[in-house]
C-alpha cells in the first residue's frame, strides 16, 4: 500500500457561472519519510494541491488517500507550516506550540509530558531560549522556527511546507534550510514542500515534482535528486548531479514550460 497516494485528482473553482479548471489528473505516490518539492510557476496550483492534501480545500474528481485511508479534512496527521507563520500574537512562543499540543494529546500526555514535548520541539528548531517571547518580538526567521516547532509537535504523519522560508531574506532562509535538512535526518519524517526556489528545491529534495502552468495543471516531470546525505550547500556547488540537477528544473522551468503573463 502506498503511504500517500494522490490519485488522479482535478480541481476545479466555481465562481458564479465561470469554471475555471485549477489542476488536471494529478497522480503522484509518496513514501514515508520522503522530502518532495513542488515547483511551478505562479499560479499553477501548487498551493491549491498542498490544500487538498491538507483537507483544507476539497477535490472535484479524484482523491487523496493517506494509508489508504482517503483524505476529505484537516487533522493532525498532515501539519501546515505557511509562508506567513500564522502564529496567534497575543500568545507567547510557547503557548503557541502548546495550543497544537495540547489540542492533539491533550488526552493522552500529563501535563509534564506536554511541557517536556513542548520544549523538545523548541529546542529541535533552537527557539527555547525565546518561549516567553510574543510573535511581535522575534524575527521573521524565528516566527518560522516557531512554526515549524508546532507542526512537528503535532508528530504528523506529514509536514506540508508552503513556501516557509518565502518570506526570509537569503542568510535567514540558508540557516533554516539547513535545520529542516537536520530535523529530517533526524525524525525522517514525510514532508512536502512547495518552493519557488529552484536551489532550494534541489538541496532538500528526495523528489522534485515540477508543475505545467495552468489552467489545467498537470504534473509534468518528477525529478529524482540523486544526492547523497548529509548535503552541505558548499560541496554542493560544483557537484555534477547537484548542477546537472538544477539544470533539469531550470530548463523545464524557462525552456519547456515559460510563465506567460496574461495580457
Ligand atoms: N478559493 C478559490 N476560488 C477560486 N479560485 C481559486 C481559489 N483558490 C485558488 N484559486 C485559483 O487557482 C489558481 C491556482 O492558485 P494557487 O494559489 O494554488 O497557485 P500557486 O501555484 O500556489 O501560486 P503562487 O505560486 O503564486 O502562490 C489561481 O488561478 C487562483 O486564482
Amino acid at each position: 500500500m502506498s503511504y500517500l497516494k494522490i490519485d488522479h485528482v482535478d480541481k476545479r473553482f466555481q465562481r458564479g457561472a465561470a469554471t475555471t479548471e485549477v489542476l488536471k489528473d494529478i497522480n503522484l505516490v509518496i513514501d514515508k519519510g520522503e522530502y518532495v518539492s513542488v515547483i511551478g510557476h505562479s499560479g499553477c496550483g501548487k498551493s491549491t494541491l498542498l490544500n487538498i492534501i491538507a483537507g483544507l480545500t476539497p477535490v472535484s474528481a479524484g482523491a487523496v488517500l493517506l494509508e489508504g485511508k482517503e483524505v476529505n479534512s484537516p487533522g493532525p496527521e498532515r501539519a501546515v507550516v505557511f509562508q506567513n507563520h500564522s502564529l496567534l500574537p497575543w500568545l507567547t512562543v510557547y503557548d503557541n506550540v502548546a495550543l497544537a499540543v495540547n489540542k492533539v494529546f491533550g488526552g493522552q500526555k500529563s501535563k509534564a509530558e506536554r511541557h517536556d514535548w513542548i520544549m523538545h520541539n523548541l529546542d529541535l528548531v533552537q527557539m527555547a531560549h525565546a518561549r516567553d517571547k510574543r510573535p511581535a518580538e522575534i524575527s521573521g526567521g524565528m516566527k518560522q522556527r516557531v512554526g515549524i516547532a508546532r507542526g512537528l509537535a503535532m508528530e504528523p504523519k506529514i509536514l506540508l511546507l508552503d513556501e516557509p522560508f518565502g518570506a526570509l531574506d537569503a542568510l535567514t532562509r540558508a540557516h533554516l534550510q539547513d535545520s529542516i535538512m537536520q530535523i529530517h535526518a533526524a525524525l525522517g519524517n514525510t514532508m512536502i514542500m512547495i518552493t519557488h526556489d529552484v536551489d532550494e528545491a534541489v538541496l532538500l529534495s528526495d523528489r522534485i515534482v515540477m508543475m505545467t502552468n495552468g489552467p489545467s495543471a498537470r504534473i509534468g516531470e518528477v525529478l529524482d535528486v540523486r544526492l547523497e546525505r548529509p548535503r552541505k550547500r558548499l560541496d554542493l556547488v560544483a557537484d555534477r548531479s547537484y548542477i546537472a540537477a538544477r539544470e533539469a528544473v531550470l530548463k523545464f522551468l524557462y525552456e519547456r514550460h515559460r510563465f506567460v503573463e496574461a495580457a
